[in-house]
């Protein structure tokens, strides 16, 4: 047995056992124990099930994925979303519920050809949909995102976005657009979301951001020149912060608040934190 959860692998579906998650509009099913259920147990359920996927294996078990196309009341459990998961609870599981998602997401977004419009189908072996008639493939889709902690001495550059929690101020993040680098992409949102120039970029490492498909490149960079000028719409507020003087964070297990974290513990000489994965 292999410990751990590894998500190489597409499974049989007609294989009987192992542990099965569903997801609905309103998110995952879960109970006292968690978002995992015996597989034969869930498909006794009244659910009205979409697709099933194969979607890896926790500790040596095969985990599949359930999609449903609404969510069923089933007795003692309830619904909860991907945010929840990250928020708290088992990391592990959360990197199940977030691959999972994923791949419920991608295989409902690719059940046609985006080039011929027929139905496309599931490959053996790999991790893809495919169209007989023009030979295409189509891959789960991840979107690369560059975050940046923007830096001058002990001060900081945290902005608000209005989709943002009351009061919370997180680090400059966006999409990159084809033709772009990492670094051109950093410099390019910075501009346009703060006016501001930076140099001394700097990688800090990745993370896997499921909502719903992004892949966060971390990255530090010290302020070069400018005055802060909020992008309108999307910034709502954007300041310098004193690392002594904080305001409300993001979540501890995201890549923004890893790279503040990591910053001030740098400045202050205490331990630093480590990357959730
Ligand atoms: N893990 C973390 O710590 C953090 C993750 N993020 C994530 O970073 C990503 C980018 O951040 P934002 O500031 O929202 O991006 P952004 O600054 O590029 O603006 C968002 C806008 O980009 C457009 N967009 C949406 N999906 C796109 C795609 N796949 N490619 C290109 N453009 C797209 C939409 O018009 C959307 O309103 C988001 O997925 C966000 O959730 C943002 C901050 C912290
Ligand atoms: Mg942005
Ligand atoms: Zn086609």
């Amino acid at each position: 047995m292999t410990p751990g959860w590894i998500t190489t692998t597409l499974l049989d579906n007609d294989a009987a056992g192992g542990w099965a998650v569903a997801r609905s509009r309103e998110g995952f099913l879960h109970d006292t124990n968690g978002p995992l259920f015996p597989r034969e147990w869930l498909k006794r359920q009244d659910l009205s099930v979409f697709a099933e996927h194969g979607i890896g294996h926790l500790d040596g078990e095969p985990v599949y994925l359930l999609e449903l196309d609404s969510p069923a009341d089933v007795p003692g459990c309830s619904w909860q979303g991907l945010r929840g998961f990250m928020l708290q609870g088992d990391h592990t599981l959360y990197k199940v519920l977030g691959y999972a998602a994923q791949i419920g997401t991608w295989a409902r977004e690719h059940r046609f050809c985006g080039s011929c419009g027929q139905a496309m189908v599931q490959v053996p072996r790999e991790r893809a949909m495919y169209c007989q008639a023009c030979d295409l493939r189509s891959y789960p889709r991840i979107s690369p995102s560059m975050i940046v902690l923007v830096t001058r001495g002990d001060d900081i550059l945290l902005a608000r976005s209005p989709r943002f929690v009351t009061g919370v101020y997180s680090t400059l993040a966006g999409f990159a657009e084809p033709g772009e680098s990492a670094e051109d992409c950093l410099i390019r949102e910075v501009r346009e979301e703060v006016q501001l120039e930076v140099k001394n970029i700097q990688y800090m490492g990745s993370q896997c951001w499921p909502f719903p498909h992004s892949m966060m490149l971390g990255f530090h960079a010290e302020y070069a020149g400018g005055d802060i000028v909020p992008q309108a719409d999307e910034i709502e507020d954007a300041q310098w912060f004193n690392i002594h003087e904080l305001p409300p964070l993001p979540a501890s297990r995201s890549i923004a608040r890893y790279l503040i974290d990591l910053y001030v513990a740098r400045r202050l000489g205490h331990a630093e934190p480590v990357l959730p994965g």
